[in-house]
């Protein structure tokens, strides 16, 4: 799905005004209907709401919020801040019909002396800027958001936290901006809600969708998408009744060094149940009999090395190679990674100390092969292109880094990025806190090489794999508390969660 920019959903929200047709006051009533439609459902009418509403359009969004909210006998009161000028157009309206209604206790915000306290019990709607935010909080603004923050009450922003841009925030104060406990945001989230920096602020976030127009929406272009199964289900083909293990593909995995073979184990498991005809995984001779026991459907390369990745045979035979689980950055491995890049094998995952030892050598860059996949975590990612700040300045860095060596980069977190050398972004919607454990990122690394190898374009497989990889980790904590969930429970649901993406 895509993810726009406000000044695109603001040309969105004019387009459907002209084309659909609907008065600009009625959007504003379909938005404010859905925002209190919410309410309705998740809050008692024993708790006071206390609306603070804006000059802008978020502002008239919290007035007509307000009306509806009072039909319903809800205890609603409105502070309109004063900016020292009339409202305009539907925010004007939408005062003067909650006037009209009379059911609302009506004030103003003059100064910071007129700020009213907010009772630890009431719930707070923030209405005061949403997208047509120009400049960080200051004055009055900047005074009401500290008292909302310093109170308890619950904090339901319209649209968008007051105070936060929906894309780069790498000049803001986030100190200043209102924290928010939900917020109910129009239509599109914005690109700034995928950020981990946001999280406190956002708190839980919804999008209800306004009914903006369709056909708008699919010409506007994007950069920015997040993944929904709808998107990616066709990406997974049905197996074909008289397909044999050879039509799956031939994976490459190279993992493992003593001590740490468990993470051959474990992305050799997710490789096996992400489709894959054939596993062999290259292994340092002293792994052998643990592999051949734990995992007897992959077949074993065995390494000169009893401990480490020293060598590699001919590639010929696969049509992917993973590397880096678990292997160490010894210079033995070093070099032997340096010609696995020599010999340029078509389809490339890499993870872990394979990213590691190219951080060591960043001149071996330019050998990747060309959509090679790189699944670093934020370290492994600040070791490859160096500290880069808030996450918007991050992912510019990801861009950069994508286009410059034509690879896809996937940043590991609570929403996974992948970006591809086209520039796209894809942010992943699945996964849960309970999959930040070891051998997580091994079990992705196994799912992109099983899908790799099968033939996927490698966008697509990147896409897929880190969708399974989270929706596998949901359904892990199904039965299981997210603090006991470990890598294995999500190759366990690994099965089902292909199941439920292709349904
Ligand atoms: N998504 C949609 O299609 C719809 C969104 N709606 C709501 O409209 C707002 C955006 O409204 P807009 O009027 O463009 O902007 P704001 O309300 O955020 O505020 C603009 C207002 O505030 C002044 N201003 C901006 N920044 C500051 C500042 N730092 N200090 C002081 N004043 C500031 C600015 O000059 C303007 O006067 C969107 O978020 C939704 O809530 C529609 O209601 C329905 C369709
Ligand atoms: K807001």
């Amino acid at each position: 799905m895509k993810i726009f920019t406000t000044k695109q959903i603001a040309a969105i929200d004019q387009f459907t005004i002209q084309q659909e047709p609907i008065a600009s006051i009625d959007l504003m009533e379909r938005a404010a209907l859905q925002i209190a439609n919410w309410l309705i459902h998740h809050l008692s009418n024993e708790r006071k709401i206390i609306f603070f509403a804006g000059p802008g359009n978020n502002g008239g969004d919290a007035l007509a919020v307000a009306r509806i909210m009072a039909e319903h006998d809800f205890i609603c009161e409105v502070f309109l801040v004063d900016f020292g000028k009339p409202l305009q157009a539907e925010p004007a309206e939408n005062w003067h019909r909650l006037k009209e209604q009379g059911k609302v206790k009506l004030g103003r915000i003059e100064s910071q002396e007129s700020i009213p306290a907010v009772p630890d019990d009431a719930v707070v709607v923030d209405g005061l800027f949403g997208s047509g935010l120009s400049r960080k909080l200051d004055g009055l603004p900047l005074q009401i958001a500290a008292a909302l923050n310093a109170s308890r009450a619950l904090v339901v922003a319209i649209d968008i936290p007051s105070g936060l841009f929906g894309e780069d925030n790498s000049n803001n104060d986030l100190g200043a901006v209102i924290q928010a406990d939900y917020t109910l945001t129009l239509q599109f989230p914005k690109l700034s809600f995928f950020f981990p920096e946001h999280e406190a602020l956002l708190g839980r976030w919804e999008v209800l969708p306004i009914g903006l127009h369709p056909s708008v929406i699919s010409e506007t272009e994007t950069p920015f998408h997040f993944l929904t199964a709808e998107e990616i289900s066709d990406k997974i083909p049905v197996r074909k009744k008289f397909s044999h293990k050879g039509t799956y593909g031939h994976a490459l995995l190279i993992a493992g060094s003593y001590g740490k073979v468990g993470a051959a184990l474990l992305a050799s498991k997710a490789c096996l149940r992400s489709g894959v005809g054939l596993l062999t995984a290259h292994i340092p001779h002293s792994a052998y009999q643990i592999i051949q026991t734990a995992v007897p459907e992959a077949m074993c390369s065995i390494d000169a090395s009893d401990l480490m990745f020293t060598e590699f045979s001919d590639l010929q035979q696969f049509s992917a190679v993973g590397a880096g689980p678990g292997l160490g950055v010894k210079p033995n491995t070093r070099k032997a990674l340096l010609r696995l890049l020599e010999a340029s094998p078509a389809k490339l995952v890499l993870d872990a100390d394979a990213l590691n030892i190219l951080a060591m050598h960043p001149e071996w860059l330019p050998l990747l092969p060309e959509n090679s996949i790189l699944t670093p975590h934020p370290k492994e990612f600040e070791r490859l292109v160096g500290p880069s700040g808030d996450s918007y300045s991050g992912l510019q860095s990801q861009l950069a880094f994508s286009q410059k060596y034509k690879v896809i980069v996937v940043l590991k977190g609570a929403h996974t990025r992948i970006t591809s050398p086209d520039g796209r972004v894809f942010f992943n919607t699945t996964g849960n806190p309970g999959m930040a454990t070891a051998g997580s990122g091994d079990v992705l690394t196994g799912i992109v090489l099983g899908l790799l190898a099968q033939d996927f374009e490698p966008l697509d497989a990147a896409r897929v794999a880190v969708y399974a990889h989270g929706l596998a980790g949901d359904l892990a904590t199904v039965q299981c508390d997210e603090l006991s969930l470990i890598a294995s429970d999500i190759i366990e649901n690994l099965g089902e969660a292909f199941f439920q993406i292709r349904k």
